[in-house]
């Protein structure tokens, strides 16, 4: 299933700065040799993360859910120069693929990959104050991700979730019962109550929230 009618989506990306050829090829060769490869960010959610990469200049940038390094790269684009981007994935069978992509970057000593579980890894960056968190892994987790890294975001720092609107299935009565439904309406519904932090539901892709630390 597309995110979008196809001919939309097509337009978008058309309209969009081109997809690095480096991102390109890891575009490509995950769709080639990666299971679920719908998971990958793509050019135009790539853009956008690191649109708003360059303009926080971050860093330091948490993200949890690293699959085979895409978004990691967009992410890595804005970092400031003396910049750290940790990334964090429990699937050790996709590290292979993400380094070999990270080390053609300029960002290769930057970006510094964690292998585990997020929960578990998340205890070892105790000491790091993020300007900007992805989380894109597991949904059921989102909301605890979000309580254990938010005392660790600075004031004003940006948290985005992906695949917030599940493909539609947050607004269909038939999936109400689901329990990875269940939990992304939930994060959804926990984001917005939050008065710590001005937020947006982003309907791009999947479903982006951006959540402004106040
Ligand atoms: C949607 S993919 C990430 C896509 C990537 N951010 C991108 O945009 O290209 C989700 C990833 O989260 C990882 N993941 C799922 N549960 C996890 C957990 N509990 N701890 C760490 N990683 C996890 C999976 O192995 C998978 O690679």
């Amino acid at each position: 299933m597309d995110f979008l009618p196809v001919d939309l989506a097509t337009y978008a990306d058309a309209l969009t700065t081109p997809e690095p050829d480096l991102l390109r090829r890891l575009n490509r060769d995950t769709y080639a040799h990666v299971l679920r490869p719908r998971m990958l960010s793509g050019h135009g959610q790539g853009r956008l993360l690191a649109l708003i990469s360059h303009l926080m200049q971050p860093r330091r940038i948490l993200e949890i859910g690293t699959y085979t390094g895409y978004s990691a790269l967009c992410l890595a684009e804005g970092l400031a120069p003396d910049g750290r981007l940790f990334t964090i994935d429990k699937n050790e069978e996709l590290e292979t693929i993400a380094r070999t992509y990270w080390s053609e970057s300029p960002y290769v000593d930057q970006i510094d990959f964690r292998l585990g579980d997020a929960a578990i890894v998340l205890e070892t960056l105790a000491d790091e104050v993020f300007d900007l968190v992805f989380i894109d892994a597991d949904k059921e987790n989102y909301a605890l991700y979000y309580d254990l890294i938010f005392d660790q975001v600075r004031p004003g720092g940006l948290i985005l979730a992906d695949n917030v609107l599940w493909s539609g299935k947050v607004v269909d009565p038939e999936q109400a019962n689901d329990p990875v439904t269940r939990a992304v309406r939930a994060f959804n519904q926990k984001i917005h109550d939050d008065p710590r932090v001005d937020n947006v539901l982003l309907p791009v892709r999947d479903g982006i929230m951006m959540a402004r630390k106040r």
